[in-house]
């Protein structure tokens, strides 16, 4: 694949480009703060950026016409409406966590959240220093997986990959679910998933959920 990234210059967009490269995929064109690489027409888009970015990945998504996978958190309800459109006529798969791990943790989620009818429910997120959004897009997910209105608490500390916790409490008992990424390969070898699922589709708006 020929592989274009919105943020390549970005942890996540190095992460990306490094992974696709080892796998013999090309990275052929990029968008960052001091503009366009450009040395073919890529395939497919991948940003991993900020959500103030966005109108200028969907101009491009359009110019190229190629699939779109976005992992950017902290989306206005309005870019995501934005997205639904975009894929009427481009394949479109977004998610805030491309991780297998956070998959099977909203499954978890999912099982247990009609059995904890009165326990007391909170998320605690851990992200590095240097996250800009805050509560983390998983912890969004999370909680609306969870059909409730839950709280969140957002730790910014260090270097750590990410962290979330679903804690659910009665008055006799403790039960969490938990899950930490590594290191932000994690992710990336779930976009490189999304890339080859969505690579020869026509149209369509998926999240990872329906990659894996
Ligand atoms: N969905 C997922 O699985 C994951 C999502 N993320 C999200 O991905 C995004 C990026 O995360 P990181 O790579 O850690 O951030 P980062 O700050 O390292 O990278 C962002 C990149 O976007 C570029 N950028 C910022 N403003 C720009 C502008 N106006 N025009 C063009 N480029 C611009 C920056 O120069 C930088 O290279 C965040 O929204 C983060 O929450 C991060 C990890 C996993
Ligand atoms: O910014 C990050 O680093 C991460 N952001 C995503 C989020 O906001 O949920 C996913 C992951 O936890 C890392």
């Amino acid at each position: 694949m020929k592989i274009g990234i919105v943020g390549y210059k970005g942890r996540m967009g190095k992460e990306i480009k490094d992974l696709f490269e080892e796998k013999n995929h090309e990275f052929v064109w990029g968008y960052d703060k001091d503009g366009e690489y450009f040395q073919e027409k890529p395939q497919l888009i991948i940003d991993f950026s900020l959500p103030e970015v966005f109108e200028k990945t969907e101009d491009y998504v359009k110019k190229f016409k190629v699939p779109l996978i976005i992992g950017t958190t902290g989306l206005q309800d309005e870019q995501i409406e934005a997205l639904k459109t975009l894929s009427k006529d481009v394949p479109v798969v977004q998610s805030y966590n491309f991780s297998i791990g956070i998959q099977l943790f909203l499954k978890m989620a999912d099982l247990l959240k009609d059995k904890i009818y009165g326990w007391d429910v909170e998320i605690v997120e851990t992200h590095h220093r240097f996250k800009k959004d805050k509560p983390s897009g998983t912890a969004k997910m999370i909680k609306e997986s969870l059909d409730k209105d839950v709280p969140i608490s957002s730790l910014r500390l260090g270097n750590v990959a990410g962290d979330h916790v679903l804690y659910m409490a009665n008055l006799g008992e403790v039960l969490s679910i938990s899950h930490r990424a590594l290191s932000r390969r994690a992710f990336a070898e779930g976009v490189l998933k999304s890339a080859e699922f969505v690579i020869n589709k026509k149209n369509g708006y998926f999240t990872f959920t329906d990659v894996i």
